[in-house]
């Protein structure tokens, strides 16, 4: 296994990541603010602006969601940290030096106060599929007592203290509007179809319960803008740590993994400009939707399907499930049946494939299927969801999609990782009754009326007996 540095490390063994020792670049001003740090924002965006020629230019001030602990683990090595590119044999280290400063999510004062800062051009977002807290139409979920509790706190006072994303948006823009900082835009980096107009959404519908003025203020100053984001980067482990500290003899106590490859593709207008991210490989692109449905479909899907399936036969990650030569003849089905729905030349969806099996396969990226698992009521309406209503509106019944549905199911009923729902009201009562019962009340959630296609039932209820016995064996 060969192991690369891209860059000087500083000896003696143990000394802390700094920029006062020397390691990364000088501090760039922050012009991006970030919401979500997590290990694939680090993997991802700012990995992208590391690369822009225009680097120095361009800091990124980033905000964790929920937990601070990342905050509080990269703010004494400076917001920097070791990302470990790690192909089947072999890997690269290098310090990523774009991340300027680093706050818990709690901070929320500091959080205004980029946002009231002309300086800032650009909003990013990592906030899982959840974190839009959207309803089942896609608008704001205002039945939750968290958006609640925001629109009240935001009524009372333009600087309250709020947790969920689309009120932390509306409380930096109303005040951007009132330091006229000027426009701006916002780009969500989750895996959600039309992201950009998710998040549109959800920002309006919030702004106009908060404030008569400010959602017409935003749609005309703030642009928000869509993309496609893919690199496969697991959750960090202590072992990465201790393998760093190996390799280059620094502590880091945030190091990230991912894989070689990386894919990022946006649409939309960036008013007070952005880094220079397509000459970091990012593309810019009118229109982001047969990337997006190529990805969601093919990756996220696949990954689903590995994730329920693989789970209930026993699987612990992505490349085990997928070495299995029952579970990988079902994701083949899976793609076949999904690139049946995408405009896409063959060839174009052949390669995407092989390099996926590829990318599921490298050993050295240990993707636990129990991470893929949760929020399935998140992901599956919109990585499976539309090619299963596609195919039986074709008149077939597909073998991966049902395969998807039945691990699913069972993974509801107990089986595989364990049951993991940022929102466990959405799932509540599925695993109620017999199998049939939750198969039946799992494909309704996946498109209207499927609940009741009875050849599609039997063909799942087969996937999930078939799967049992499977397991059993
Ligand atoms: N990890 C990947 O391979 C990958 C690849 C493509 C896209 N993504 C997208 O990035 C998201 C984050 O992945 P990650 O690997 O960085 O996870 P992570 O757990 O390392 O980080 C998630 C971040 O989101 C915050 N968060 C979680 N729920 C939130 C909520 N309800 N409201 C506000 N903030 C919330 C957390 O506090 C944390 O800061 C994924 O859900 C997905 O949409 C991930
Ligand atoms: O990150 P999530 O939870 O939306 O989904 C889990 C994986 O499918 C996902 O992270 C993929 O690894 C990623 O989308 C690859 O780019």
């Amino acid at each position: 296994m060969i192991t690369h540095l891209e860059h000087r490390q500083a000896a003696p063994t143990g000394l802390r990541l700094s920029r006062a020792a020397g390691h990364g670049r000088p501090t760039a001003p922050v012009r991006i603010v970030h919401l979500g740090l997590g290990n694939f924002f680090r993997a991802h965006q700012a990995w992208y602006t590391d690369n822009a020629p225009d680097a120095a230019d361009w800091g990124i001030a980033a905000f964790t969601g929920l937990s601070r602990d990342l905050a509080d683990a990269l703010a004494p090595q400076d917001g920097l940290y070791t990302l470990v590119t790690r192909a089947p044999d072999g890997e690269r280290l290098r310090v990523v030096s774009s991340v300027s400063a680093v706050h818990g999510g709690d901070e929320h004062d500091a959080w205004l106060g980029y946002w009231a800062d002309r300086a800032v051009a650009v909003a990013t977002f990592t906030v899982t599929e959840a974190g839009y807290v959207r309803g089942p139409d896609g608008g704001l979920d205002t039945s939750r007592a968290d958006v609640r509790a925001d629109v009240a706190a935001l009524r009372a006072d333009p600087h309250a203290p709020v947790t969920t994303v689309p009120a932390r948006v509306v409380a930096g823009l109303r005040l951007r509007r009132s330091t006229g900082a000027g426009p701006m835009t916002l780009l969500p980096c989750d895996n959600l179809p039309e992201n950009g107009a998710a998040l549109r959404r959800v920002v309006l519908d919030l702004a106009d319960l908060v404030d008569p003025g400010l959602a017409a203020w935003i749609a005309e100053h703030v642009a928000f803008a869509t993309t496609m984001v893919d690199r496969i980067t697991p959750a960090t482990t202590a072992e990465e740590r201790d393998a760093v500290r190996a390799a280059t003899g620094l502590a880091d106590t945030a190091p990230v993994r991912t894989e070689p490859y990386s894919e990022w593709v946006i649409a939309g207008t960036f008013p007070a400009g952005r880094p220079a991210w397509e000459e970091a490989g990012a593309q810019i692109v009118e229109d982001v939707l047969p990337f997006e449905q190529r990805k969601l479909w093919l990756l996220n899907g696949a990954h689903s399907l590995l994730a329920y399936a693989g789970g209930v036969l026993g699987h612990r990650t992505v490349a085990e499930a997928v070495a299995d030569p029952w579970v990988r003849g079902w994701v083949e089905a899976w793609w076949d049946e999904a690139s049946r729905h995408l405009d896409l030349p063959d060839d174009d969806l052949l390669a995407y494939r092989r390099a996926l099996v590829e990318r599921f396969g490298n050993p050295r990226i240990e993707h636990l299927l129990a991470q893929i698992a949760a929020d399935g009521s998140e992901k599956l309406p919109v990585r499976v969801g539309p090619v299963l209503a596609a195919e039986c509106a074709a008149g077939r019944l597909p073998l991966g999609a049902s395969t998807v549905v039945a691990g699913w199911a069972l993974h509801l009923r107990g089986r595989g990782a364990p049951l993991s729902e940022a929102r466990p009201d959405r799932v509540a009562g599925l695993a109620d009754g017999d199998l049939a019962d939750t198969v039946r009340a799992v494909l309704d959630r996946l498109g209207p009326g499927l609940g009741g296609h009875e050849p599609l039932v039997a063909t799942v209820l087969d996937g999930a007996r078939a799967l049992e016995a499977l397991a059993e064996a």
